[in-house]
């Protein structure tokens, strides 16, 4: 395991491949001229995660969508042609990937983060795709919405980068489907290479699930 370099460091050539070095602390997201193939890929998937709940009998459409699902496999047969790297990353991580606030993941919402103060703060409404129980959130979802806005607080303030070592939800009340929630995370303290996180999502104000974590940066 790597030693961490701190967060100012960091290259900013984004050519690099991403290592346990490569970590960005929020607002040292580097956005560059990439293809845009894989951002338009991922609407066109989250399009259809939408479109695909409902049935569509219009004939026209089908065959736009035959020709193009074509044409994707071919595109997936040759992966080495297609970009992963997000230019337009939200979370502040350079070449984020991950599920929740990466523009050119289709699993993703994607949610943006941003910095208030001494918090890093999202707001989101997450559709049916994120569904759990009928009209709330799926728990897991919860989960990672907080774990993504937690990481990218404890990286907010030039500290080394650092993975969650442990992460502990509680659930309170349904996170609603479709309405704005707001996510926030903060640094509690920090012990060496320990940072203690707290966080919530917030309904109206009110928490639907708060969040505890340990977050630490690798020796
Ligand atoms: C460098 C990172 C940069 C990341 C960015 C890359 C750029 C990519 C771009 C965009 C990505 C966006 C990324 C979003 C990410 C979202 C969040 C995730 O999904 S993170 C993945 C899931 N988590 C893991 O994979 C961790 C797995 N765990 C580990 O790798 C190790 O456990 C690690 C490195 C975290 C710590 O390992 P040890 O061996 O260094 O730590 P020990 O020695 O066990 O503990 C350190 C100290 O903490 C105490 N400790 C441990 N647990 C404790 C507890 N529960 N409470 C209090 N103290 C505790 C221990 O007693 C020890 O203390 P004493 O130093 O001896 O005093």
């Amino acid at each position: 395991m790597g030693q961490p370099s701190p967060v100012a460091q960091d290259s900013p050539t984004g050519q690099d491949s991403p290592t346990e070095q490569d970590h960005a602390a929020a607002g040292h997201a580097e956005p560059a001229a990439r293809s845009p193939y894989a951002e338009h890929t991922a609407r066109l998937t989250r399009s259809l995660a939408h479109a695909l709940v409902s049935e569509n009998d219009d004939a026209e459409l089908a065959e736009t969508v035959r020709a193009l699902a074509t044409r994707l496999l071919d595109a997936s047969e040759a992966p080495a042609a297609v970009t992963v790297d997000d230019p337009h990353p939200r979370s502040g991580f350079r070449r984020d990937i991950t599920p929740i606030t990466s523009a050119v993941n289709p699993l993703a919402p994607p949610m943006a983060i941003r910095r208030e103060g001494d918090e890093s703060v999202s707001d989101v409404a997450l559709p049916l795709q994120y569904q759990g129980p009928p009209a709330r959130v799926h728990g897991g979802i919860v989960a990672l919405m907080l774990d993504q806005v937690l990481g990218n607080a404890a990286h907010s303030t030039g500290l080394p980068g650092a993975y969650t070592r442990e992460l502990t939800i509680t659930y309170d009340a349904a996170t609603p489907l479709d309405r704005p929630v707001q996510v926030v995370g903060r640094i509690d303290r920090v012990e060496g290479r320990k940072r203690f996180m707290s966080g919530e999502v917030l309904v109206d104000g009110a928490p639907s699930a708060r969040a505890h974590g340990l977050w630490i940066s690798p020796r």
